[in-house]
């Protein structure tokens, strides 16, 4: 079972479903990533405030795939926001995982308060016409910050990865982001697991007999969202990546559309303070 392909705003492939490892120990990364390598995903995302990319990059160049089947997300950490500073960390995230480029890089959090995701954003413009990365993005961009980017820089990013999920749907921010061609990526796409106990998902699974995990997933992949789910047990690594056998139907979709109560699991991206994600 692999995950198909979407096309980001630069032409390059992205599998829609990749592999999550916040909060995946790093003396435990290399076996977790290589049992979803394993599974058949083929997108791993990790960030450099996670202190698990080594495991990431040993599992991807041990596990014998070619290195252009596999798509590798990083992120830049609050703290190495600004043009010089982020060219620098971009080299220790480089070096961690032991690859020579880097599918897609992230600016992690906009924290407004520092004013520096601007600048920040010049030097992920270098690196990408350098070749070091395949594609640029950002990560818990609201509106606002989003289009002063495009205001004020060059490259379009390929995708913000918000949260999403059930209940904390983020329509304005989705809304913003397709609007300019930059593709959603849902993080904590299970509400980290708390979403799955909703009568509108429980009584769908039952029905089509799959897992709550696969119905929340289903969600999203049929609204276009790629998605990153997370888990560190054998059996959810493999059906969190099984979601391309079922269909739910318009009914289905509305009743899981319903859940949304706004109520964030992360930070606010407004307020987000600068010692968020050292
Ligand atoms: N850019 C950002 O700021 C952020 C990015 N992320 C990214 O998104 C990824 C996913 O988000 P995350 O916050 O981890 O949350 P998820 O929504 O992926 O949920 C993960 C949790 O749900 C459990 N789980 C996984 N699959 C199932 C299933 N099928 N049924 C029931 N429970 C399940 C896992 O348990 P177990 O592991 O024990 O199986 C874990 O506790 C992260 O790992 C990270 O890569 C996340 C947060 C913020
Ligand atoms: O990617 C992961 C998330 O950004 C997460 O690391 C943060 O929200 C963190 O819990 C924090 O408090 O800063």
């Amino acid at each position: 079972m692999t995950s198909p392909t979407i096309p980001l705003n630069n032409g390059i492939a992205i599998p829609q479903v990749g592999f999550g490892t916040f909060q995946v120990k790093a003396e435990e990364t290399q076996r977790t990533v290589e049992d979803a390598l394993e599974a058949g995903y083929r997108h791993i995302d990790t960030a450099a405030g996670y202190y698990n990319e080594a495991g990431v990059g040993a599992a991807v160049r041990a596990c014998g795939l070619p290195r252009d089947e596999v798509f590798v997300t990083t992120k830049l950490r609050n703290g190495d926001q600004g043009y010089e500073q982020a060219l620098r960390a971009f080299e220790d995230s480089r070096r961690a995982l032991g690859l020579d480029v880097v599918d897609l890089y992230l600016i992690h959090w906009p924290v407004p308060s520092k004013d520096l995701y601007v600048e920040t954003w010049r030097a992920f413009e270098k690196l990408l016409a350098d070749g070091a990365v395949r594609a640029i993005g950002v990560s818990n961009f609201l509106p606002e910050h989003l289009e002063r980017l495009l205001r004020e820089t060059d490259v379009v990013p390929a995708v913000n990865q918000v949260e999403v999920h059930p209940t904390f749907q983020q329509r304005a921010t989705q809304d913003a982001s397709t609007q300019h061609g930059v593709a959603v990526e849902a993080y904590s796409p299970l509400g980290q697991g708390k979403d799955l106990q909703a009568d509108a998902v429980t009584s769908v699974a039952e029905r089509l007999g799959v897992t709550t995990g696969q119905v929340a997933l289903r969600w999203h992949v049929q609204a276009g969202r790629i998605v990153i789910p997370k888990s560190v047990t054998p059996e959810r690594i493999r059906s969190n990546l099984d979601l391309f056998s079922f269909d739910l139907t318009d009914e289905d979709v509305a009743a899981i559309d319903a859940l949304d109560s706004e109520e964030r699991i992360g930070a606010d991206p407004a307020t987000a303070a600068f010692t968020q994600m050292r």
